[in-house]
């Protein structure tokens, strides 16, 4: 997707993909993931997401990366409301940085990012972001969550469903596609599995007949 369709998704506040609480899988299925508290989480993609402070308040670190500066504002805010500390918010090279202790945010583009500009990762939380890609996107994006974050663990929720019936974003990422991006290094676990268009009528408005939420667990192969 072109950098403007998402600066004009935050402009207009057409931000459907944002949960107002925390993501009953990472709640769920985070501790299935072998990383250990106080240490570095990448949130690719992040939004304003609520998870991530989900994540702060169990005691992880937090690097999250994003293009837009009105999301990564509401972030901000929502964590120095809610933690009573103040983000120090900074442009630096092509960067806007916003930091606190445990917390670094990045504005700017992710097939731009280094492992130098994000420092050390330890897991990855991805939400949203791997299913935000379109599929001529998807494997760069794979192939730069690998540079960046190496074999770290990582929790992936992604969607299917009959991508015939509805233009992404989200797009439908079935979890042999995740198997192609990520399997010859890392172990791939389906942990959850749940028909969830019951949950979303917008997408039944939008003209899907199934859709499946599958939460999937990557570990690195010994
Ligand atoms: C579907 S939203 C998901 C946000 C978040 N993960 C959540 O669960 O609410 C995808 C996000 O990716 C951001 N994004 C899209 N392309 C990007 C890029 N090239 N670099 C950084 N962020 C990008 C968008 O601005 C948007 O906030």
């Amino acid at each position: 997707m072109k950098h403007e369709f998402w600066h004009e998704r935050w402009e207009k506040q057409e931000i459907g993909f944002h949960l107002a609480d925390t993501n009953p899988a990472l709640a769920a299925h985070w501790q299935t993931i072998p990383v250990d508290l106080g240490e570095r989480v990448l949130v690719p993609l992040c939004g304003k997401s609520v998870d991530i402070l989900w994540l702060l308040r169990e005691g992880y670190q937090v690097v999250g990366v994003e293009l837009s500066e009105v999301a990564l504002d509401a972030m901000a805010e929502s964590i120095e409301e809610t933690f009573s500390l103040a983000v120090d918010k900074q442009k630096v090279g092509d960067y806007i940085l916003y930091r606190a202790a445990g917390i670094l945010l990045i504005c700017g583009d992710w097939f731009a990012m280094t492992s130098y500009d994000t420092g050390p990762i330890d897991a990855v939380y991805d939400r949203a972001a791997l299913i935000a890609m379109p599929e001529d996107l998807r494997r760069q994006y794979s192939e730069q969550l690998r540079a960046v974050a190496g074999n770290a663990p990582q929790l992936l929720v992604t969607l299917e469903y009959d991508q015939s019936e509805m233009a992404g974003p989200p797009f439908s990422v079935p979890v042999d596609q995740v198997e192609s991006y990520y399997g010859d290094v890392m172990n791939i676990d389906l942990i959850a599995d749940k028909d969830c268009l019951i949950d979303e009528p917008k997408f039944r408005e939008r003209g899907l007949s199934s859709l499946r939420e599958r939460v999937v667990r990557l570990t690195p192969k010994v």
